[in-house]
């Protein structure tokens, strides 16, 4: 049951600085404690998170940043091409930056994206109302400019496709390879995007991207402005894939849940005290849905029969 050292070495590079409980300040040599998790194989339902110490309600349990995220196309208000964060009024409309440091970080796979011309590829997502391909437009630009690994999300599980999933995945692909292939970019620098490439990153990004939405960013304002705005709007101020994240099973009466307070840094904490051993599992859905719409929304979204014991006790 005892987690890979492999997969631990991976999974450390997506791992942000731990939660410290108290603001003390120690010397900079402190090493970062460890997050009270380890990821394991279970019999039944693939990998799986488990405690490994007890976590107290409410505690931060670790952090996570995207390991690709997109600002949703149809958020209520503009946001941080990088982060997700609200964009303030008063800067330039054209840039779409919260900060330098959001500039810096993004800006070689932002100069990528600005070399094709995307309107075809964009309108027909807009037009078909799909967001996932957005996700993997934004990957392909980190892949290119070597910010990211043509593999980073393989060890993802990825969802089963239907022949009518692959053939609406096969028309994004498409727009997407001729965007690039109109651009000066080298052929060597795309030989990574083929079809199969595609359908493989789309199928992981079906079952693991989260749609984030921001618990801090908002005002009464914002409320108000929002429930005048047009139902094509959503509160959702993108997509994102987290590695970590993505092994935390579902239940339908979770222990913990992942928020984001003001950008797509996913914190992930503890909603009771949960024991040494226990598993950590998330809620993929609305709970507060009668059972046989759970089931079904878990089965259409993410093909598998919900073994949570809410669903096992007929709740
Ligand atoms: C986001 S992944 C979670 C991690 C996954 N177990 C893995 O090994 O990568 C979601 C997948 O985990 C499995 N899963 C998660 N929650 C489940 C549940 N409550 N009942 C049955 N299978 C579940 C399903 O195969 C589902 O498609």
């Amino acid at each position: 049951m005892a987690v890979s050292p492999f997969l631990l070495l991976r999974l450390r590079s997506h791992l942000t600085k731990p939660f410290h409980l108290f603001n003390f300040s120690f010397s900079t040599t402190t090493p970062p404690k460890p997050p009270p998790i380890q990821v394991s194989l279970t019999d039944s339902i693939g990998r799986a998170v488990f405690a490994t110490r007890p976590i107290p309600t409410g505690d931060l349990i670790h952090t996570a940043e995207p390991a690709v995220s997109h600002p949703s196309p149809s958020a209520l208000y503009p946001v941080c091409y990088s982060c997700l964060t609200r964009l303030p009024a008063s800067l330039p409309q054209r840039f779409p930056f919260c900060s330098h440091h959001c500039h810096q970080r993004s800006k070689e796979y932002y100069d990528v994206e600005m070399k094709a011309d995307w309107t075809d590829f964009d309108n027909y997502c807009r037009n078909q109302g799909l967001k996932y391909p957005f996700l993997v437009k934004r990957l392909v630009c980190m892949v290119i400019s070597g910010v990211s690994r043509s593999d980073s999300l393989d060890i993802l599980q990825p969802a089963n496709l239907t022949p009518e999933m692959i053939l609406e995945m096969e028309k994004g692909f498409t727009l997407l390879r001729n965007a690039f292939t109109k651009t000066l970019i080298a052929d060597e620098q795309i030989a990574f995007l083929t079809k199969q490439w595609y359908i493989g990153v789309l199928a992981r990004i079906r079952i693991n991207a989260f749609r984030v939405e921001l618990a801090g960013g908002g005002s009464y304002a914002d409320l108000l402005s929002s429930a005048f705005a047009s139902v094509e709007a959503e509160a959702a101020v993108g997509n994102a894939v987290y590695i970590l994240p993505s092994f935390y099973n579902h239940d339908c009466d979770p222990n913990a849940h992942i928020i984001w307070i003001d950008n797509a840094k996913a914190k992930l904490k503890a909603l009771r005290d949960i024991d040494e051993g226990e598993e950590l599992r998330i809620c993929y859905i609305d709970a507060s849905m009668d059972r046989d719409a759970r089931r079904e929304l878990l089965f259409q979204g993410f093909g598998f029969q919900c073994n949570c014991s809410r669903c096992l006790h007929g709740d």
